[in-house]
C-alpha cells in the first residue's frame, strides 16, 4: 500500500509538468519528463502519467458546432449531389481550407512590422514551417484545400490502398511516400475517410521514416467512433491532435463509414478496378 501512496510535492510535480506539456501540445515531453524522474514519482502517480499518455490526444469535431461546414459535409454525404463529381471534390476542398483556418489558430505566431503604402502595420504572423500530407487518392482534393491556406508549405504524398481478396477481405497496401524532411515541422496528415484507422496508422509511421516532427495534426471529414478510438489506442503517447468533421457511430460489414458517404476515392475520381 505504501508503494501506492502519493505526497502533494509528486502531484503538483506532475501537474505542472503537464500543465506545460499540454500547453505547447507537447506529449513526447511530457512522456520523456516523467520517466527521467521516475523514480521521484510513486507507482501511482506514473500509472496515471502513463494514462494521460494513452488518453489525452486532444479530439476536435468541428461539425459538432453550427456553421456552414456542415453544409459542405452534407453534400458530400448527399446521394442526390454526389452525382456531380465537380461538387464533390470542391466540398472536399473547401472543408480542407476550413480546416486550414482552424488548425491555423494552434500555431506560434510573433510580431512582424508590415510596410503600407500610408505607415507600418504591427502584425502577429505565423512562424510554424508546415508540411501538408495526404494519403493517395481520395486525399487529393482535401489536400488542395489545406494547401489553398498553407499556400508556402511543403508536400508530402503515400499511397495507401484497401487491396481484397476474393473473399472481400482486404488488407492495407503501402506502395510509395514522397515527402520532404518533416524535422521541427507541424504536420499535417489529411484523409477525408477514417474507417477502421489502419490507412491512417500507416501512413502515419511512414511519415515518421522522414524525421521527427513538432506536432502532427490528423485530419479527417468523416470518421468512424472505432476509427477514432483505433487512431488513439494505435499513436497513444505520440503527439499528435486529430481534427474530425463528423464522427459517424458505424462501420459496416464491409468497414465502410455508415452513415459516411460511400467511397470517397470513386466519388471523386471514379471506379477503379
Ligand atoms: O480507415 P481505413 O479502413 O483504412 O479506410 C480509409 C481509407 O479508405 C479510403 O481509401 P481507399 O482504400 O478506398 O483508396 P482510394 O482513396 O484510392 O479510393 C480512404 O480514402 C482512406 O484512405
Ligand atoms: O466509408 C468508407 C470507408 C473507406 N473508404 C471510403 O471511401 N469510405
Amino acid at each position: 500500500m505504501s508503494e501506492l501512496s502519493t505526497t502533494d510535492s509528486d502531484n503538483s510535480t506532475l501537474y505542472s509538468i503537464y500543465k506545460k506539456s499540454k500547453r505547447t501540445l507537447n506529449t513526447r515531453l511530457l512522456e520523456k519528463t516523467v520517466k527521467k524522474h521516475r523514480e521521484y514519482f510513486s507507482r501511482y502517480t506514473y500509472i496515471c502519467a502513463q494514462l494521460i499518455f494513452k488518453y489525452d490526444i486532444m479530439v476536435h469535431t468541428i461539425g459538432d458546432n453550427n456553421s456552414l461546414f456542415n453544409q459542405f459535409i452534407a453534400e458530400i454525404r448527399d446521394v442526390n449531389v454526389q452525382n456531380d463529381p465537380l461538387r464533390f471534390r470542391r466540398n472536399l476542398e473547401r472543408v480542407g481550407e476550413i480546416f486550414a483556418y482552424e488548425i491555423s489558430k494552434t500555431f506560434n505566431y510573433s510580431e512582424k512590422d508590415v510596410q503600407t503604402p500610408l505607415g507600418t502595420a504591427k502584425m502577429n504572423l505565423p512562424e510554424d514551417e508546415v508540411v501538408v500530407a495526404s494519403i493517395l487518392r481520395a486525399g487529393l482534393p482535401l489536400h488542395n484545400g489545406l494547401l489553398n491556406y498553407f499556400d508556402r508549405s511543403e508536400n508530402a504524398f503515400i499511397s495507401a490502398y484497401r487491396k481484397y481478396n476474393e473473399k472481400g477481405e482486404f488488407e492495407i497496401k503501402f506502395e510509395y511516400i514522397s515527402s520532404p524532411s518533416i524535422d521541427g515541422k507541424v504536420v499535417i496528415l489529411a484523409d477525408p475517410m477514417l474507417a477502421t484507422g489502419s490507412s491512417m496508422e500507416l501512413a502515419y509511421k511512414a511519415l515518421f521514416t522522414k524525421g521527427t516532427p513538432k506536432h502532427v495534426h490528423i485530419v479527417s471529414v468523416i470518421a468512424s467512433a472505432e476509427g477514432v478510438e483505433f487512431v488513439k489506442e494505435k499513436l497513444a503517447g505520440e503527439n499528435i491532435t486529430l481534427w474530425m468533421g463528423a464522427i459517424d457511430p458505424e462501420l459496416n460489414s464491409k468497414s465502410y463509414i455508415v452513415p459516411g458517404c460511400g467511397d470517397a476515392g470513386d466519388l471523386a475520381f471514379g471506379a477503379k478496378l
